[in-house]
């Protein structure tokens, strides 16, 4: 596991837009083909931004095909959809076909809509045990990271799959990648910035197991894998190593 801290918030976020790219190219290259799973809430609106204003010529974005780590149980033109803010900031700003695109079909309702997902992920991915490429990560102060939340049940899920789940701390339904799917991916990378994550980001990589209170500790890298932190200082305050 590398952690990349920054001066600033813009520079760690340069740094994730340059190892997207780097990372997609190489997997074109490879595969013909760039899978990324997105992350949600805030933190992302800057790198869609950066990537957008900035990269739009580094890589042939036909070739990227984008999922969505976490989604909540909301319709896709709700302003809370993890979708619609990826469609609004990156993908529609880029063009990209939304044949490329996977939202989670929230009109299905949320167990319905896992259940499907799920299913498309074994239909594109030949398999279970979707791989994907890149995945992006966030973090919420509460150590939470896509919509695995503390104290859920489906942190103890084992299979490499996509649940919904009903979470007390944001009163709604959630639908999101298990642990052990966001495990296979090629690459890893948790995009935390600012003051507010500093504690959160030292219980998941300095403190002592415990994934019911910090439920990221579960990402872990595989042998063949890169699980990547990139952080800017404020995050990084608490680390005793920075
Ligand atoms: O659906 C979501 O909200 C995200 O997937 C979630 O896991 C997010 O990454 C963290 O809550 C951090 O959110 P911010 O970037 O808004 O702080």
């Amino acid at each position: 596991m590398k952690i990349n801290v920054f001066k600033t918030a813009d520079e760690a976020l340069e740094n994730i837009a340059d190892f997207f790219i780097k990372c997609g190219n190489e997997a074109i290259a490879k595969r013909d083909r760039f899978t990324v799973a997105l992350s949600g809430g805030n933190s992302p609106k800057k790198l869609h931004a950066l990537l957008v204003s900035s990269y739009k010529d580094k890589i042939d974005w036909n070739k990227i095909w984008f999922f969505f780590g976490d989604e909540r149980d909301v319709p896709q033109t709700d302003e809370r959809s993890n979708y619609l803010m990826a469609k609004n900031t990156l993908l529609d700003p880029l063009g990209i076909d939304p044949a490329h695109v996977f939202p989670v079909e929230t009109a299905l309702g949320a167990e319905l809509a896992a259940e499907k997902y799920t299913s498309n992920l074994i239909d594109f991915f030949d398999g279970e045990n979707a791989c994907f490429d890149f995945i992006l990560l966030g973090l919420g102060d509460n150590s939470h990271t896509a919509s695995l939340f503390p104290h859920t049940s489906v942190l103890h899920d084992d299979t490499a799959t996509v649940q919904a789940l009903y979470i007390d701390e944001v009163k709604m339904n959630r639908i999101t990648f298990t642990a052990p799917l966001i495990n296979n991916a090629h690459h890893i990378v948790f995009m935390v910035y600012g003051e507010g994550k500093a504690e959160a980001v030292k219980h998941i990589i300095e403190d002592d197991k415990d994934i019911e209170e910090y439920p990221a500790q579960l990402i872990v890298e595989k042998p063949d894998g890169d699980l990547q932190w990139f952080l800017d200082e404020s995050a990084a305050s608490k680390l005793s190593s920075h």
